[in-house]
């Protein structure tokens, strides 16, 4: 029999609560936590109860199989202590609650940044719950760290507490003692599959079904205060920093701009994965065109735009990463009005009609027609795709202040009946 991970010695204290437990947070907060000895995770998932069994019956232990051109390595992070399915309730509010917990990171995807209906389940409703429950255990403060790809994370997550944190001296304390940190967090770390699980095997001779693919590069800027202490998470290259504004743009605008360029038009081309659509000679001329028009929106020395595009390059060509366009293509009504239209927005203040935005969002309208979408909003986008002027009632559902934009829209639908030559 295949030997499994187990730990040689007792685990680190839970300091720190996960919501959201998938590949990402394994390669980025686990690894970034396992810097400090110190702190130990409670990770909960929302409703997967596989991937908690399985870490369970390892001790929490994973393997991180990190991939590079020249070599792969496999690390063993252990930060994460305990690992449960989001639906033990009762456990999630005792971690929440103790007062040895300091804080609470997230990644629960783009689509669950938003007020839940009245009695739903949803991330900012067990959120709610379990701050409610430290509130009447007369706990301490604690912080909050949202790790989504969402334009001023911090702030929007302040923004949907105080819809759902109302009782008057409930919501003083959440104000005033729930600090939440803003953050821009980056690793490329694709679903784990199969031939990953097998490739940990060969490399460590262990059979670990909880493994984790990523790649060597890792960044995690975060602006906000711990008023009861967080891991040193810079022991790994975290930077605190002031303003993350900058960074936020730079990264939504760049890195994850592109990747749903890519996805889109990629699929369109034929293409199942990021290195395959980057290595396109026609998507990669579209891609540079975007970060050209992109670029002149970010406050930034022009070396640092230079280099960042050139190692933007290198990751999407990567091959041992296999990221595939279709998990990149899911939740677009969330993703590209962060990654996209901020910048077609100011292009348009200025008259200008972006190619690269326009075919990337054509190529959006065509996958809602043709694919099989995942999307929080599917069954509204398709149908409106659909329609005869689909830019029209897509766009204007997502983003209504494109509505009077005869001009993009009409570009849009253009290039839509000729999405298939492109
Ligand atoms: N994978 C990456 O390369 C990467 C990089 C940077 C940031 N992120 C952020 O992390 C998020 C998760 O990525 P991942 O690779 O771990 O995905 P994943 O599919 O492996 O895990 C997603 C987690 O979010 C939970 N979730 C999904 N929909 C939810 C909802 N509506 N409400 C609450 N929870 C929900 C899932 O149960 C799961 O625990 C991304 O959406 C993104 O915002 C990912
Ligand atoms: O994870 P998502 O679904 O928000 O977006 C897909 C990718 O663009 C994203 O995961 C990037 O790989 C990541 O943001 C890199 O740090």
């Amino acid at each position: 029999m295949t030997p499994r991970l187990t730990r040689a010695s007792a685990p680190p204290p839970v300091r720190a609560v996960h919501l959201g437990l998938g590949a990402f947070h394994r390669a980025h907060q686990a690894w970034y936590t396992a810097a400090d000895p110190a702190w130990g995770i409670a990770a909960y998932t929302f409703r997967n109860t596989e991937l908690p069994r399985l870490l369970t019956r390892q001790d929490g232990l994973f393997s991180l199989l990190v991939r590079d051109e020249t070599r792969d390595r496999v690390e063993t992070v252990g930060s994460i202590v305990r690992a449960h399915p989001g639906a033990d309730t009762r456990q999630w509010l005792a971690d929440v609650a103790s007062p040895e917990v300091a804080l609470i990171t997230i990644t629960v995807t783009e689509a669950a940044y938003t007020v839940p209906e009245p009695g739903a389940d949803s991330a900012v409703s067990r959120l709610a719950a379990g701050l409610r429950e430290r509130f009447h255990a007369g706990a301490a403060p604690i912080t909050l760290v949202p790790c989504d790809n969402v334009a001023d994370n911090g702030e929007v997550l302040r923004s949907l507490l105080r819809k759902v944190c109302q009782e008057p001296a409930f919501a003083e304390w959440v104000e005033h003692d729930v600090a939440v940190a803003g953050t821009v967090v980056d690793r490329i770390t694709p679903a784990t599959t199969k031939r990953d699980v097998r490739m940990v095997r060969e490399l460590t001779g262990r059979h670990d079904p909880a493994a984790v693919v990523t790649e060597p590069f890792a960044e995690w800027q975060i602006a906000g205060t711990f008023p009861r202490s967080r891991p040193a998470w810079e022991r790994a290259g975290a930077q605190v920093v002031g303003d993350i504004g900058t960074y936020q743009r730079r990264k939504l605008w760049l890195l994850n701009a592109a990747h749903s360029l890519l996805a889109y038009t990629g699929l369109v081309r034929g293409h199942a994965t990021v290195d395959q659509a980057a290595g396109d000679p026609v998507l990669g001329g579209l891609i540079e065109s975007w970060w050209d028009t992109a670029a002149a929106y970010l406050p930034l020395p022009p070396g640092e735009i230079t280099s960042y595009r050139r190692r933007l390059r290198d990751r999407f060509t990567a091959p041992g990463i296999r990221h595939l366009l279709s998990q990149i293509a899911a939740d677009g009504s969330h993703k590209i009005p962060a990654r996209i239209l901020p910048v077609l927005h100011r292009e348009r203040a200025r008259g200008r009609l972006p190619h690269s935005a326009v075919a990337g969002l054509a190529a959006w309208l065509d996958y809602l027609r043709e694919r099989d979408v995942r999307d929080a909003r599917a069954a509204e986008l398709v149908r409106l795709a659909r329609t005869a002027k689909p830019a029209q009632r897509v766009l204007v559902a997502i983003d209504p202040g494109l509505g009077d934009d005869r001009e993009l829209l009409a570009a849009i639908d253009a290039e839509l009946r000729e999405v298939r030559a492109f």
